[in-house]
């Protein structure tokens, strides 16, 4: 049976020919995730063990049930809740050692419905940049724009003029202005059309492709996955159970996936 570094190890000699360039699995990884677990203030489970590897550069989709783990495990990648010493690493290193802005400015985060700030679009694409005492020129805002597929009209409307869709395409402009290393995304096009849907995964795709970014998305489209993830992650009762490729979804063994991915296609 095929492992799932079998599956990486195939992706990226897909991505990159040389063969020599796939480097040990270890420094290939962008995240790694060891035995991650979460309880509530009760002590009810809510993660259980939870190891996945992350390679550099790819589209990960994060797929299964409701309340299944999803979002707790994404939110474990940016300190949104503090993990456990030894847990999640990026490029290695524990994220619990590292400065909390910093790391939250290498890994960005998009939920599912965007929040912006008051203000116009610009000021809300240089708030993270002036945080850290850079404003970003006209021209570096209209490039960050462009990146998230909006045209320059958009630079001086106010948030609250913006359909959804709009305004999440600022919210992923206003997170890219922090140049961060890794996205993660809960479920970031749930609430919008099928064609500002198909305008986010576009802009996903290209980042990934232009620029090497490692992308986790929770998404409860399995078409949507098929669409643009690389690798499936299916996170059942608190745990990864199985991490495949997209179009070998239907080989899934868990049963409880089996399930959910039956009821779901
Ligand atoms: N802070 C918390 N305290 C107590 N329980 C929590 C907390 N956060 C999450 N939970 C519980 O943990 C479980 C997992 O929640 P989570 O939001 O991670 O699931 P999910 O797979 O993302 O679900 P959905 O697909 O519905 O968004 C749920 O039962 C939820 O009620």
């Amino acid at each position: 049976m095929e492992t799932f570094q079998d599956s990486v190890r195939e992706h990226l000699l897909v991505v990159n020919e040389d063969v020599d360039e796939y480097a040990k699995t270890e420094s290939e990884m962008k995240i790694r995730v060891r035995d991650l677990v979460r309880e509530s203030d009760k002590g009810v489970p809510i993660l259980c063990k939870v190891n996945v590897d992350i390679p550099r550069g790819v589209i990960m989709g994060v797929i299964g049930p409701s309340g299944s783990g999803k979002s707790t495990m994404l939110r474990a990648l940016n300190r949104l809740w503090e993990p456990p010493e030894g847990t999640v690493f990026l490029d290695g290193e524990d994220i619990s050692t590292l400065d909390v802005l910093t790391l939250r400015r290498k890994v960005g985060m998009l939920f599912q419905l965007p929040a912006l700030f008051e203000g116009t679009v610009a000021d809300n694409i240089r708030y993270g940049p002036q945080l850290r005492g850079r404003k970003l020129t006209d021209s570096e805002v209209y490039k960050l724009l462009t990146l998230a597929d909006l045209d320059n009209s958009f630079f001086n409307k106010s948030g609250s003029e913006l359909s959804v869709g709009q305004a999440q395409r600022v919210a992923l402009a206003r997170t890219l202005a922090n140049e961060p290393e890794v996205l993660l995304l809960d479920e970031p096009t749930s609430a919008l059309d099928p064609i500002s849907t198909q305008n986010i995964e576009d802009v996903l795709v290209k980042l990934k492709k232009n620029r090497g970014m490692t992308i986790v998305m929770v998404s409860h489209s399995i078409k949507q996955i098929q669409r643009i993830a690389d690798v499936v992650a299916l996170v059942v009762n608190g745990e990864i159970v199985e991490v495949l490729k997209p179009d070998q979804l239907s080989e899934a063994k868990h049963p409880m996936a089996q399930r959910f991915l039956q009821l779901s296609s």
